[in-house]
């Protein structure tokens, strides 16, 4: 059977540094994995070759089969993996549902400003409704019209995955979605994602928030000085001693 996602032997380098060294592992279709790994393990240049950021030296990742790597950022979100930065990526004096328009152009379109005013009328009625059911999704419809800036952090973070969202990908890669969350803004943002699981969106996601990862992913697999290290669901993962000396040796601690 075709694989879903597929992480083929990839490696990263940089100079003489293997970021990421012949690193594989498989996404399935419709859950939330988890990539995880103590600083600098290679978790944020694995998702930068997987989302068309950086162009790989050396393997392949494979969506339904089809080589995506390699390919520029656009092409890689139009054949459906779409993802989000770990800062904020919006555009704070445009309003919410105008970020949420740029969204709906970015598998087409690497001109953003085109986005909101370079398409005729047709065009921009089909993609304000998508704009406006990526904003219903993730509960920010009654803030349509507010400047993006204005936003609570929680609710920025909530747009951003709205943007990404806006696109109709097949995955979403989460850089660090919890970031500078407090703890009520985690728990919507965990309940955002298992939305967007249910509704048919696999997430690919890295986060230091152990508990979080715990609590979410279907399946994690941990990497570790730029090589896979184990993979399994949380429980696996949690009590995993090659996982747990991992964190031990760079001072963190498994939840
Ligand atoms: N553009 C680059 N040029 C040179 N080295 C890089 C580059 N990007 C990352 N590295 C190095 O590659 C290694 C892996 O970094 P990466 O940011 O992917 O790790 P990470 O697991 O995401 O870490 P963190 O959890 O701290 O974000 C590190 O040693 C880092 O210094």
């Amino acid at each position: 059977m075709t694989k879903f996602l597929e992480i083929d032997a990839l490696t990263m380098r940089f100079g003489g540094l293997t970021a990421v060294d012949a690193l594989s592992f498989t996404v399935d279709h419709g859950t939330i994995h988890g990539l995880i790994g103590p600083n600098g393990a290679g978790k944020t240049t694995t998702f930068n070759a997987i989302s068309g950021f950086y162009k790989p030296t050396s393997g392949a990742v494979r969506l339904r089969g089809e080589v995506i790597s390699g390919l520029k950022m656009h092409e890689v979100a139009r054949r459906g993996v779409v993802r989000t930065f770990q800062h904020s990526t919006l555009f704070a004096e445009l309003t919410v549902l105008e970020n949420a328009l740029v969204g709906t152009h970015m598998p087409f379109r690497p001109n953003i400003f085109a986005a909101i005013v370079g398409y005729d009328r047709h065009d921009r009625t089909g993609a304000e409704a998508r704009a406006r059911e990526a904003l219903e999704f993730f509960n920010l419809a009654h803030l349509a019209d507010n400047r993006a800036g204005d936003l609570s952090h929680g609710h920025q973070r909530a747009l951003g995955m709205a943007v990404a969202y806006a696109a109709h990908p097949d995955v979403i890669l989460l850089d660090e979605p919890f970031t500078g969350m407090n703890p009520e803004e985690t728990r919507v943002m965990m309940g955002l994602m298992r939305k967007l699981r249910d509704d048919g969106t696999t997430i690919l996601i890295v986060e230091h928030d152990m508990q979080a990862i715990m609590g979410l992913c279907d399946r994690i697999t941990c990497m570790s000085f730029g090589k896979w290290l184990a993979e399994g669901g949380p429980d696996h993962i949690r009590h995993h001693p090659s996982v747990i000396e991992a964190y031990l040796g760079g001072a963190r601690h498994v939840a």
